[in-house]
């Protein structure tokens, strides 16, 4: 048994999924989260459920839409399982009608029930299902209230469906149907009806789906003149898919009449806060406010208190602990120094961020759940729309500021090609969390007192040089008109502790897990280049591999204010992945015991050259997993080199005028 989720963007499919499958997708509080299908098995055992992303209609608009559409022509499923918002029928409704024209057995599960009695609507769900001829079954997909029930009437309920016609079109589409079924006998496993209103609504898909089977130029005829048959027709009607919406909305009108009550109408407390959050001069600044509560939180209140604690562990008991078992099996000095100076400094220099970066993803979290996030891109829309993008745009950037890679997957909900290929192009320039451990080993060695502002410049940089970017893209690469904006400002939600936790910890696994893995590799590879040399091994660190390798690119490093051949290495590591530089300054700085790394940099670094660093490492080039998504996502080398080499060109530069300004500027 296969059973595909459909419903509007943020009606809680993914939380159903993630319930209903006990796995852990994606979940946020905006339009657009699911990007792509996901396939799940149920929990008991008995058939494989389907998340797909949200769409308001079967007539895609942007690439994450044109998935759902994609699977409904080319993938056969057993069922449908269409999820409702509750508190948002009337506009839902639109959707479950076209899923019922496909004609294949469907269920309803009816979510967030709670929002909707809370809002005073009342719903008779046994008067929908009469009136749909489908099982409707109310559920509270974040609570998984009711979800036993939805499971048991989906493995009672038949496989088969009892096609019932809700939308009667009048004689003229009903016959243009008929005509295109004709055609259509014997050539195609999906409903013809269904396929002929797809196709008077201007779906492209099914558009070029159908011209493999019928003439176009019969299609285009018989379209064209029923356009203007319903047109004369309704003086109020546009065009012939604007007809089909307005018949779909009187039938839903009858349908609500007849099974819902509503007690209330507005939610005042909501309108209130956007008031504020989106004003025109207030939005702006309470947004700076927020990301700086939140480094001061990361790096002065919580973050690095702990981080402190977990590096005493580690310099202290854990380096102990491991000296005496090294001793105690009598280890050769090469294990030995494996172990401590390469191993324990590069894995553990990187895990004592882990509460920072929990704290970060936390917000994040926070951001996304509560429904913020939206507001923020609608802030953001009149500046983002000066550099031709749109808000919109800003929401990727936002993700991307917990890693760079679902930041640009995300960029799959923008429309248009133009903007989406911007949107990709420039979410690598926001702050990753990956980068946040350079920051707080820098700000904590040189910057001491203004922890939080530093790395709040920072981020704000990587959003204005973006900016600027995007604009300059706009005059020479990518001309065009700027998009119409259109953002759905979801309903302000309180995020379940539960629900917060499990996302940060999805984050922040991820974290964990590459420290487990890739950066233990990398430490080893790193430490081995630095204990061998063209002389042998154990050599001075100054005549290593790695200092050979680093004493390459040094010169050129120079006048950006760190021409050593350690920050070079740091920086080539930092390419497969950015945490991959603070285990690489671990290996390379070691400090026995109570010596520490942030007190060493003073000697290679000055404050001038360690802002012009950290500069250099927000900008200076995508990590390898989001080089490789890039390509992914735009299908193009020649993009996917772009973004690599325009990121290095702006980051020196910039870090020239940093660097060599602050100079004149009698900074050090
Ligand atoms: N109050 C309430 N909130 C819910 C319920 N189900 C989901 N949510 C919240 O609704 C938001 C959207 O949930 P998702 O599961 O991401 O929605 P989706 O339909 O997958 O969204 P897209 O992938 O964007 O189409 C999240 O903030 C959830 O916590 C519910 O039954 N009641
Ligand atoms: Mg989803």
């Amino acid at each position: 048994m296969e059973i595909a989720l459909i419903g509007n963007p943020n009606t809680g499919k993914t939380s159903l999924f993630n319930n209903l499958t006990g796995s852990y997708e994606y979940v946020g509080n905006w339009s657009g989260v699911t990007v792509e299908k996901k396939v799940g098995v149920f929990k008991n055992n008995k058939g494989r459920l389907i998340d797909l992303p949200g769409v308001y209609s079967l007539n895609p608009l942007s690439k994450d839409e044109g998935v759902v559409t994609s699977f409904f022509l080319k993938e056969p499923v057993d069922r449908l399982l269409n999820i409702l918002d509750a508190s948002q029928l009337e506009r839902n409704l639109h959707l479950t009608l076209q899923l019922l024209e496909y004609e294949k057995p469907a269920l309803i599960g009816l979510n967030m029930v709670d929002v909707a009695t809370k809002r005073g609507i009342q719903i008779d769900t046994e008067k929908l299902s009469q009136i749909l001829g489908v099982p409707v079954v109310p559920v509270v997909a974040r609570s998984g209230k009711g979800c036993d029930r939805l499971i048991e009437v989906i493995s009672t309920s038949s496989n088969h469906s009892k096609v019932k016609r809700h939308v009667y079109y009048g004689n003229a589409v009903e016959d243009a149907i008929n005509k295109i079924g004709i055609e259509l006998i014997g050539k195609t496993d999906h409903s013809p009806r269904w396929l002929a209103i797809q196709l008077f609504e201007g779906n492209d898909y099914v558009k070029s789906y159908l011209s493999d089977l019928v003439e176009a130029h019969k299609l285009e005829t018989l379209i064209t003149q029923l356009e203007s048959v319903v047109i004369n027709e309704y003086n109020n009607v546009k065009s012939l898919a604007n007809y089909i919406y307005v018949k779909r909305k009187e039938v839903i009108e009858k349908i609500l009449k007849a099974s819902v009550q509503k007690m209330k109408t507005s939610e005042p407390l909501s309108e209130k806060i956007d008031a504020i959050v989106t004003n025109r001069y207030l939005g702006m600044p309470i947004f700076l406010l927020c990301m700086y509560l939140m480094f001061m939180l990361t790096f002065d209140w919580l973050g690095t208190p702990l981080s402190d604690v977990l590096d005493g562990l580690l310099t202290g008991p854990v380096t102990i602990g491991f000296e005496s078992i090294l001793n105690a099996i009598n280890a050769s000095d090469f294990i030995h120094a494996l172990i401590i100076e390469g191993l324990i400094a590069g894995v553990g220099g990187v895990l004592v961020f882990v509460p920072q970066i929990f704290i970060l993803f936390f917000f994040i979290s926070l951001l996304e759940d509560s429904g913020y996030m939206a507001r923020v891109a609608l802030v953001m829309d009149r500046i983002m729309e000066s550099v031709g993008l749109n808000g919109k745009a800003f929401i990727p950037m936002m993700i991307g500021f917990g890693c760079n890679v679902p930041g640009i997957m995300a960029a799959r909900t923008i429309e248009t090609p133009r903007e989406r290929l911007m949107t990709i192009l420039l979410t690598p320039l926001m702050s990753c969390s990956a980068r946040l451990p350079v920051y707080a080993l820098f700000v904590g060695a040189f910057f001491v007192g203004h922890k939080a502002l530093v790395v709040l410049s920072l981020y704000v940089l990587g959003i204005v040089v973006a900016l600027i970017l995007a604009k300059i893209f706009t005059k020479t690469l990518l001309k065009s008109e700027t998009s119409l904006f259109v953002i759905e400002l979801p309903p302000y939600r309180l995020p379940q502790v539960q629900s917060l936790w499990r996302s940060t910890w999805d984050k922040g696994k991820g974290f964990v897990r590459k420290a487990g893995t890739f950066i233990f590799a990398g430490s080893v590879f790193i430490w081995l280049l630095s204990y061998a040399g063209p002389n042998g091994l154990k050599v001075d660190m100054d005549d290593s591999f790695l200092a050979m390798i680093g004493n390459l690119f040094a010169p050129l490093l120079e006048p950006i204010g760190f021409g050593t051949w350690q920050a070079a290495a740091s920086l080539i590591t930092g390419f497969l992945a950015k945490e991959a530089i603070i285990s690489t300054m671990n290996i390379i700085y070691f400090v026995p015991e109570n010596a520490s790394l942030q007190g060493l940099l003073s000697d290679y670094f000055t404050p001038l050259a360690a802002y012009s660093f950290m500069v250099f490492i927000l900008l200076y080039i995508p990590c390898l997993a989001t080089a490789a998504t890039i390509y992914k996502e735009t299908g193009s080398r020649k993009w996917t080199a772009f973004s690599i080499l325009y990121a290095l060109f702006i980051a020196y530069i910039l870090c020239l005028v940093i660097y060599q300004g602050g100079k004149l500027f009698g900074l050090v």
